[in-house]
C-alpha cells in the first residue's frame, strides 16, 4: 500500500472533492463519522470530552466529531484556539452547526488564562492542527500543547498529534507536540509514524479509510510503502507437483566462529525452513559435528581454519550466498570476505560481521554484486552509511546508500524499513518487541537466503523474508508472549506464517 505526503494527501482530498464529487463540508463529515464509530465503541458516555480545536480542517473534523458525539449523548465542550483571524469554509460551518445544536460549551481561547482544567478522566480530542502544519508550534498554541501533555489524560488524535510533521521531524521540538494515546489517521499512515522517536507521540495509532478517490490513489506517485498480507501474499509461489529438492536451489551459508556457532545453527534452521531445496552450511571445523547433529538436514562444508571463516566452496554450485551471522572480524575473515565479493555470486545476503567487516572497507562497496541485500540494524547501519541525527535523515540516507550502490538495504527494527536501488522503499508492518531478543537477526537472514535460493528474486526474497519473519514473530508471541520469545521460536512458526499467508 502507498504512503504518500501530506501534500500528496492534500491534492487527493481535492481530487475526491472534485470527481467524485462531493463537497467539502459532506468530505469532511464522513472522515468526522469513522472518528465518532471508534470513540462510541471504545469510550462509555460518562467520560467528559474536551474538543481542542485549531483554525484549519483538523479543527473542522474535530468541531464535527463534538457535534456528532453530544448527539450521541456524550458530554461535550469545545476549546477554540483563536488567533484573531476567525474560522473560515467548512469549519465555519461547523462551528455554526454547533451554535444552533446548542448541546456543547462553546469557548473561544485567547490566551493562558482561558485554558480549562483537564481532569484526569476526561478524554481530550485533539483537533489543533493535521496535515497543514506549516511549522513548528510557538506562542499560545505551544502553552495548550504542553498543558495538555502535562494534564495526562487520554489524548485521542484526530489525523495526526497537532505538532507534529507527516514527513520531516528534523528541525521540530519533538516536547511541542501533542502526546497522544492514540492516533486516529485518514485514509493513508503518515511516514513519520514509521519512525521510533515518534512512538511516545503518536501512541496507538490506526487507519480510518473515509472513501478517497481510488482513481486518485491509483494514479498518485510515490517511493513510499508498508507491506500488506494482500501483496505478500501475491509474491508467494506454488509449488509443482513435479517439483523436486533441486527445483528450489542450493544456499551457500558462511556463518559462524569458534564461541557464535549457535548463529549458524539459527540462520540454517531458517533457510531450510524458508524453503530452500538443498542448503551447505559452510563452518569452521570446531563447528563441524555442531551442525551436523542440529541441523542433519544441511550439508557441511568445512573451513581450513578450526576457528573461523577463512575460504569459501567452489560458488558454480550454489544459487544463493549468504555471510555474516556469527562469522567475527578477525583478518583473515575480513581476506576471506573480500575474495567472496570478488568472485561475484549472483545472489547475496549480508548480515552481521560481514557488514561490520565491510564498514571498515569503504572501497570495497563498488564489489558489492548488484542487488544484494544487506541486513542491518540500526548501529551496523551507522557503521556501514554513516551517522544521522534522526529517523527521517537516516531514511534519506539509506534510500541514497541503495541508489548509490546498487544494493538493497534492510534496515531492521520495529517497522524494518527496506530500500531498493530504484528509490523505492517499503516499510513492515509485522514483528513486536519480542523479537528483540538474541539471534532473531541471524534467523532472518537464513530464511532470506532460503527464499533467495529458490529463486526468488531479490526484491521478492527481501520483502516476502522480512514480512514472514515478523508474522512468525506474532504468532509465536501469541504462544510465548513477547518477553520469553526466543529466535528459535520464530523459526518453529514458519510454517503457521506460510499457512497463514496461502489459506
Ligand atoms: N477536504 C480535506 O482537505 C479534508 C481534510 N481533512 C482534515 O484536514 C486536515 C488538514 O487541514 P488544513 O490543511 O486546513 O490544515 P490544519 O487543520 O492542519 O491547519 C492549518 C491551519 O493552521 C495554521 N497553522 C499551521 N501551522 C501553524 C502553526 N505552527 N501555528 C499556528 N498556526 C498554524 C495554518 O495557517 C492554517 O490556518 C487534515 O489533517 C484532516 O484532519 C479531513 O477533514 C478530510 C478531508
Ligand atoms: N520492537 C520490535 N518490533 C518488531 N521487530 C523487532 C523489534 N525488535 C527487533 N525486531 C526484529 O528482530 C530482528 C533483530 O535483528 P538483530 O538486531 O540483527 O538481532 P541479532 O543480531 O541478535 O540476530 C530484526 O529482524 C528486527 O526487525
Ligand atoms: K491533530
Amino acid at each position: 500500500m502507498k504512503i504518500f505526503t501530506t501534500k500528496q494527501i492534500a491534492e487527493i482530498d481535492q481530487y475526491t472533492i472534485q470527481n467524485e464529487p462531493i463537497a467539502d463540508i459532506d468530505l469532511m463529515e464522513r472522515a468526522s463519522l469513522q472518528l465518532v464509530n471508534w470513540l462510541i465503541h471504545r469510550l462509555s458516555n460518562e467520560r467528559k470530552l474536551l474538543f481542542f480545536v485549531g483554525p484549519g480542517n483538523n479543527g473542522g473534523d474535530a468541531l464535527s466529531i463534538a457535534r456528532q458525539m453530544a448527539d450521541c449523548d456524550y458530554s461535550c465542550e469545545v476549546y477554540l484556539l483563536d488567533f484573531g483571524k476567525g474560522l473560515k469554509g467548512s469549519p465555519a460551518i461547523n462551528w455554526q452547526r454547533l451554535v444552533e445544536q446548542g448541546k456543547v460549551k462553546l469557548v473561544k481561547i485567547a490566551s493562558e488564562a482561558d485554558f480549562p482544567e483537564i481532569p484526569a478522566d476526561a478524554v481530550v480530542i485533539d483537533g489543533l492542527f493535521g496535515s497543514g502544519l506549516t511549522r513548528p508550534l510557538d506562542g499560545l498554541a505551544e502553552s495548550l500543547v504542553v498543558r495538555i501533555n502535562d494534564r495526562g489524560a487520554m489524548v485521542v488524535a484526530v489525523d495526526i498529534p497537532s505538532g507534529l510533521f507527516g514527513e520531516d521531524n528534523s528541525q521540530n521540538d519533538l516536547s511541542k507536540v501533542i502526546r497522544a494515546s492514540h492516533t486516529l489517521t485518514f485514509q493513508f499512515p503518515k511516514l513519520s509514524f514509521f519512525f521510533p522517536e515518534h512512538e511516545q507521540l503518536l501512541g496507538d495509532w490506526e487507519v480510518l479509510p473515509i472513501g478517497l478517490h481510488p482513481e486518485a490513489i491509483s494514479t498518485m506517485r510515490t517511493p513510499f510503502h508498508f507491506l500488506t498480507d494482500k501483496y505478500i501474499t501475491s509474491l508467494i509461489r506454488p509449488r509443482g507437483k513435479f517439483s523436486h529438492k533441486g527445483t528450489y536451489g542450493h544456499a551457500l551459508l558462511i556463518a559462524g566462529s569458534y564461541g557464535k556457532m549457535g548463529a549458524a545453527v539459527l540462520a540454517s534452521k531458517a533457510c531450510l525452513r524458508g524453503g530452500t531445496g538443498l542448503l551447505t552450511s559452510h563452518v569452521p571445523h570446531t563447528g563441524y559435528g555442531f551442525i551436523q547433529s542440529c541441523v542433519p538436514e544441511a550439508m557441511c562444508s568445512i573451513d581450513a581454519s578450526d576457528l573461523m571463516f577463512t575460504e569459501f566452496p567452489d560458488l558454480k554450485s550454489f544459487s544463493a550466498v549468504g555471510v555474516g551471522p556469527g562469522l567475527g572480524c578477525k583478518s583473515n575473515s575480513q581476506r576471506a570476505l573480500k575474495e567472496l565479493l570478488l568472485a561475484n555470486p549472483q545472489k547475496l545476503v549480508l548480515d552481521a560481521d560481514a557488514l561490520n567487516i565491510l564498514s571498515q572497507h569503504e572501497d570495497w562497496y563498488g564489489l558489492l554484486p548488484k542487488n544484494s541485500i544487506l541486513t542491518p540494524h540500526p548501529k551496523e547501519f551507522e557503521r556501514l552509511a554513516g551517522e544521522t541525527a534522526d529517523s527521517w535523515s537516516r531514511l534519506l540516507l539509506q534510500q541514497w546508500f541503495s541508489k548509490n550502490h546498487g544494493v538493497i538495504v534492510v534496515l531492521k527494527g520495529a517497522h524494518t524499513c527496506i530500500t531498493f536501488p530504484n528509490g523505492q522503499v517499503y516499510f513492515n508492518t509485522t514483528g513486536n518487541p519480542g523479537m528483540a531478543t538474541a539471534g532473531s537477526g541471524d534467523v532472518l537472514t537464513g530464511l532470506i537466503l532460503g527464499l533467495l535460493a529458490q529463486p526468488y528474486s531479490p526484491e521478492e526474497a527481501a520483502l516476502l523474508g522480512v514480512y514472514l519473519h515478523g508474522l512468525a514473530g506474532d504468532l509465536a508471541m501469541k504462544q510465548y508472549g513477547q518477553e520469553a520469545l526466543i529466535a528459535g521460536d520464530l523459526i518453529d512458526h514458519f510454517g503457521k506464517a506460510f499457512l497463514e499467508l496461502t489459506k
